[in-house]
């Protein structure tokens, strides 16, 4: 079989074959570009694309309007994507149509972070390979509460729900996959907790390690500087609540 679709290079847009058949489809609730606020890449400007769906039900989640798949909210990608929306609406698309809708907004960002929701309910393999296909790097926001299928140089976030829903055996994989651990933090028994995570791991080195407080809570914030400051951790404050952006 064969499809079509349209690639820029060097600003020229070509026709170009692809005979692999797209099978998988993805709920994306939005698709925008702004600075990575969290985490080893704060700072880089990447396009976040934010998928449907999510199971976990942190208490604190900033993000809850993702957590639904109502099929009444379903609509076309295109009225979801340049501007952080807060919608519960969704749109059911494969890699390639998400590709050419980042075309066509004109975005200039080459990081893409999936993000959710929980983007690991879905494989993400055809995604991130497609993604990588046109030069993007990408990165993903995980819980660790699924497995964690991503093409190999996807950088992978991972922020430890521990006793949510995950098994310990989906956990523990995410957790030697992960590139990053991004724990949140409220107070010091989620510290403890992420010791007896360490703990478990072959191997901490190759890692990078990041406290993010939750909710901006000056306390958790103060408690998680000293921390970092102590071990050699780097600090995540969520910098795009603080800049007020996107
Ligand atoms: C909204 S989640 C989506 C991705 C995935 N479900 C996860 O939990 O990693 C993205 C990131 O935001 C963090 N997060 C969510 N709500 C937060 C809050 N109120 N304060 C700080 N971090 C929060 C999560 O821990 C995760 O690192
Ligand atoms: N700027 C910005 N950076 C982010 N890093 C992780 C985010 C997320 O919601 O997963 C996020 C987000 O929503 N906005
Ligand atoms: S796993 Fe992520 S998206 Fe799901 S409830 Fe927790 S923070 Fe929110
Ligand atoms: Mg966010």
């Amino acid at each position: 079989m064969f499809t079509y679709l349209l690639r820029y290079t060097d600003k020229i847009l070509l026709p170009i074959e692809h005979n692999k058949a797209m099978n998988q489809n993805y709920k994306v609730n939005e698709l925008f570009q702004t600075i990575q606020g969290e985490g080893f890449n704060t700072g880089v400007p990447a396009i976040f694309l934010r998928l449907q769906g999510c199971d976990v039900g942190c208490a604190w989640c900033d993000t809850k309007h993702t957590w639904e798949i109502n099929p009444d909210k379903q609509t076309e990608l295109i009225l979801l994507t340049g501007s952080s929306n807060e919608s519960t609406r969704w749109a059911n698309v494969n890699a390639r149509e998400i590709v050419a809708e980042i075309k066509r907004l004109g975005y200039s960002a080459n990081l893409v972070v999936i993000t959710g929701g929980e983007p690991c309910l879905a494989d993400l393999r055809e995604l991130t390979t497609v993604l990588h296909e046109f030069d993007f790097k990408t990165q993903i926001e995980t819980s660790g509460t699924y497995p964690v299928l991503v093409a190999p140089p996807t950088w992978v976030t991972l922020s430890p729900k521990v006793n949510m829903r995950a098994g310990k055996v989906v956990l523990q994989s995410a957790l030697e996959r992960a590139d990053e651990i991004k724990h949140p933090v409220g107070t010091e028994k989620d510290i403890e907790q992420l010791d007896a995570l360490l703990e478990n791991l072959k191997s901490i080195e190759d890692k990078v390690i990041c406290l993010q407080p939750i909710s901006q809570k000056v306390k958790a914030t103060l408690l998680c500087s000293q921390v970092c400051i102590e071990r050699n951790w780097r600090l995540s404050v969520q910098m795009h609540k603080y800049l007020g952006i996107d």
